[in-house]
């Protein structure tokens, strides 16, 4: 037991801990209200996607259920009221509706240049399908605020933007990485060990390493844990096993410079846009980070792409969030966390004709990170040695999109490919 690091200290576990930021409490400065649209009458074909209260003990099944099966799920309890989430879209809607086209077009993001998002996403960039470009306009937003400068009419926001990042970082990212995802697999792993008759002396350390384990292990699927158990138990020292999953925490979570807001704002597209695009707004796509945060509203557009192949709409959950895996998240777990399959399309019929505002926030691993999987025995992907650093990986994909040369997929219908840095990225139709 002595190479166990001593590290009960910061492993306390407030799985519930959250309370917005004072900013977010106390807004000074009034804001015009934008009101979406009501939510659609139509019956449209919903997966079936789990909800995980972050206001409840974890339960070992949610997570398991939600990653495992659907790699998307609602995230509600996170801390922020209704009227607080209510103001959230009525600053996001600022960029879009308070600042005119020219000044739009001094804040542009210089996407292929730099591989970087920051600033406008104007209309019109990436190109869809038969020569119809996209009606998207983002604004995004780096979690330093600082690093760009910004529109007029944002800038009297710019505390509440900083501290609305903050509490997706820590109230939503953290405890969803530290205490959901670990949770169902301490119990599994627990069983495993049980099961197969492994030493109490083994279960015994498993138990003294898991208040920590519970603030710091993350992103391994049940699966993963009980390949790397088994090897802990055959070969690796203890010390080995808690050193791998702190490299883990390490490269996801404490480095934090490209966590990136983005509010976005769709416009309708034209009928003849429609039918030339077959009403996809934007393909089948992963998202490059490690989790994106999404924040449910109320035009029905997303869909994701289910284990059986059929896209299913994402219904909306008033205050809820909708979290998915993204690749870094996939390349790091050895494919444990799979990045999950979506798109966007046009509304259903008593939806259309209105703009779509959503609010999103990109988490990412930090830049220097080697996108190789840090445990588990394979990558789900053909990366080796010379995998893309996160920075490669995140330039890579944000200055490719929407703008090079699909091929069709060898013998697959729906699927066009990319390669970038070696990895081939898939866009689904
Ligand atoms: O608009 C949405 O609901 C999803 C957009 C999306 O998938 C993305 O921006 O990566
Ligand atoms: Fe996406």
């Amino acid at each position: 037991m002595s190479d166990i690091p001593d590290i009960s200290h910061d492993a306390v576990p407030t799985y519930c801990a959250i309370l917005p930021s004072p900013e977010l409490l106390s807004p000074t400065m009034t804001v015009n209200h934008y009101s979406p649209p009501q939510i659609t009458q139509e019956l449209l074909d919903y997966a079936d996607l789990p909800i995980i209260d972050l206001s409840k003990p974890p339960h070992p099944d949610d997570v398991r259920e939600a990653m495992q099966t659907h790699g998307f799920f609602y995230v509600v309890g996170h801390g922020l009221s209704l009227a607080e989430n209510q103001r959230i879209f009525d600053i996001a809607d600022l960029p879009f509706s308070n600042v005119s086209d020219e000044e739009k077009r001094q804040y542009e993001a210089t996407i292929q240049q730099t591989g970087s998002y920051q600033g406008y996403k104007l209309r019109k960039y990436w190109h869809l399908d038969n020569g119809v470009q996209d009606e998207v306009e983002t604004y995004n937003i780096n979690r330093d605020i600082t690093k760009r400068q910004h529109p007029e009419a944002v800038r009297p926001y710019l505390a509440e933007i900083e501290a609305f990042a903050r509490h997706n970082h820590l109230n939503v990212l953290h405890p969803i990485l530290r205490f959901r995802i670990l949770f169902c697999l301490h119990l599994a792993s627990e069983s495993y060990l049980l099961e197969n008759q492994a030493s109490l002396h083994w279960a015994s350390v498993f138990q003294k390493m898991h208040l920590w384990i519970y603030t710091d292990i993350l992103l391994l699927g049940k699966l993963t844990v009980r390949r790397l158990l088994l090897r802990s138990i055959h070969s690796w020292t203890t010390f080995a096993f808690i050193s791998a999953v702190h490299e883990i925490v390490k490269h996801l979570q404490l480095n934090t410079p490209h966590k990136m807001h983005s509010f976005d704002f769709s416009y309708p597209h034209s009928a003849e846009d429609e039918g030339k695009t077959k009403s996809v707004w934007l393909k089948g796509h992963t998202d490059f980070g490690s989790i994106t945060i999404l924040y449910s509203q109320p035009v029905s557009a997303l869909q994701i792409l289910t284990p059986s192949g059929e896209w299913k709409w994402v219904k909306h959950i008033e205050n809820a969030l909708v979290i998915n895996a993204g690749d870094s998240l996939e390349f790091l777990s050895g494919g444990a966390y799979r990045s999950t399959i979506h798109r966007v399309v046009q509304p259903p019929k008593d939806q259309r004709g209105y703009p779509r505002l959503c609010v999103f926030y990109f988490c990412m691993p930090d830049d220097n990170v080697k996108l190789l999987p840090l445990i588990g025995d394979k990558a789900c992907r053909s990366v080796d040695a010379d995998a893309p650093t996160m920075e490669d990986w995140r330039k890579g994909r944000t200055a490719a999109y929407g703008k090079s040369q699909f091929k069709k997929a060898e013998g697959e219908e729906r699927i066009e490919e990319e390669v970038i840095h070696g990895v081939v990225v898939k866009h689904y139709n």
